[in-house]
């Protein structure tokens, strides 16, 4: 009998402890290896000798199909999403793959109108050549998801929550509830790469599958690429399986073992980056500027962001109201690197229409309000006063007078 590494080990075990200590905490028992290693080995090989021709006698055959190292991180994850089971696969933009794979031809996804440019790009993809027809609405809005939910189309809603880039909120339960009642059959699949599990948890809001990016705070480090999908049911589990092991999309050993190093650290990363991404936030709509983040008492969605997660996270963005301004303030600033992605442990600026959501067509961008000037800011671990004083001097050479500038 082939070896099924569809039963290896990652189904949940729920936390016990606060997530900060469950974060650090490995079960010991989902890789078992002979030398009680204090960490977890790295499985780096293809394939599993058998001891019988029917190919029985081991948990794992092949590493597509299973590997040690991934199972780790994968029970390690299910446990801290309190998902029913977990996988890694190589990218965030693999997970969402791995997810549409479960959308057929005439059937239809609901997602929103401002969302990161790879993930619009991938829906964009599976409109024109898989014939799924993709409707992007105002997920702030939960009246407009409702409006295009069809109970015999609607195969997905996806949603971010905060949005990338405009930082909206969703009323990720309010959804979850609607899609249900009026689509029993349709899954709801959240984003939550900006929060992390260590802010919120969307499958014990009813969600069915919340995946991650985990290149940004999962890893922490921009040191490896890599997704996270976890599933509220065994059911969604089992479908979701099988494309991983049919395409092959697992997680590598060693980016597993990586992966599975950096979430030890995700809960101090966090709470650092997002106590300094509160006060940048104050700073900067103390200057006058418009500024998009959940953790600003000003913001329209604070109350309805906090009822949803424990905190406003550590990426925020804000209009000038010029792009050349703008882009004078992105290429002023030093500490400030000029760079995609967020969730590092060091500060990140990027002006999206130009980069992370460039691939997304002016004309559609404009239709979304997009604003062309917005810039983005990924605050990292740095000294919260090296950071302000940085962008003081970067908003000073771009031509703005700072009103509260932080002494040293
Ligand atoms: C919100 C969000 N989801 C998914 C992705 C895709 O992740 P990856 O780059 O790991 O494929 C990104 C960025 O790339 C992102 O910003
Ligand atoms: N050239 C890349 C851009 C990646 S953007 C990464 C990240 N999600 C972000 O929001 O910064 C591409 O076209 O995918």
């Amino acid at each position: 009998m082939a070896v099924d590494a569809s039963s290896s080990s990652s189904s949940a075990k729920r936390p016990a402890y606060h997530l900060a200590t469950e974060l650090v905490h490995i079960d010991s028992d989902a890789v078992k290896d002979n030398y009680n290693a204090a960490s977890v080995p790295i499985y780096q090989t293809a394939t599993f000798k058998q001891q019988d021709a029917d190919g029985s006698g081991g948990q794992y055959d092949y590493s597509r199909s299973g590997n040690p190292t991934r199972t780790a991180v994968e029970v390690h994850m299910a446990k801290i999403m309190s998902a029913e089971r977990a996988f890694v696969v190589s990218t965030g933009m693999t997970a969402l793959d791995v997810i549409l794979r479960l959308v057929k031809t005439g059937q239809e996804v609901i997602a929103g109108d401002d969302l990161y440019g790879g993930t619009n790009r991938l829906l964009t993809y599976v409109s024109q050549f898989n014939g799924v027809k993709v409707h992007n609405v105002d997920t702030t809005d939960p009246t407009k998801v409702e409006e295009k939910l069809d109970p015999i189309k609607t195969r997905l809603v996806l949603l971010e929550s905060p949005t990338n880039p405009m930082i909206k909120i969703a009323d990720i339960r309010t959804i979850a509830d609607k899609v249900h009642d009026i689509c029993p059959s349709a899954l709801v699949v959240v984003d939550n790469t900006m929060m992390s599990p260590y802010l919120q948890n969307t499958l014990e809001m009813g969600v069915d599958i919340e995946y991650h990016s985990g290149t940004k705070y999962l890893s922490g480090h921009h040191d490896l690429m890599a997704g996270v999908i976890g599933c509220r049911t065994k059911e969604v589990g089992d479908l979701l399986y099988f494309v991983i092991n049919a395409s092959g999309s697992g997680l590598g050993p060693l980016d597993s073992w990586l992966l599975l190093r950096g979430v030890k650290t995700l809960g101090i990363r966090m709470e650092k980056q997002q106590s300094n991404a509160i006060q940048i936030a104050d700073f900067l709509e103390a200057q006058g500027l418009k500024v998009h983040y959940p953790g600003l008492k000003s913001n329209p969605q604070y109350e309805l962001h906090k009822s949803l997660s424990s905190g406003p996270g550590a990426v925020l963005s804000f209009e000038t109201g010029d792009v050349g301004l703008s882009e004078r303030i992105v290429e002023s600033a030093r500490l400030w690197g000029i760079s995609v992605s967020f969730g590092c442990v060091n500060s990140l600026i990027s002006m999206p229409c130009k980069m992370s959501h460039a691939s997304i067509p002016a004309e559609v961008r404009k239709q979304r309000q997009l604003p062309e000037d917005l810039i983005r800011l990924c605050v990292g671990i740095e000294h919260v006063e090296d950071l302000i004083n940085d962008l003081t001097n970067a908003l000073e050479i771009a031509g703005i007078s700072v009103k509260q500038p932080v002494s040293n």
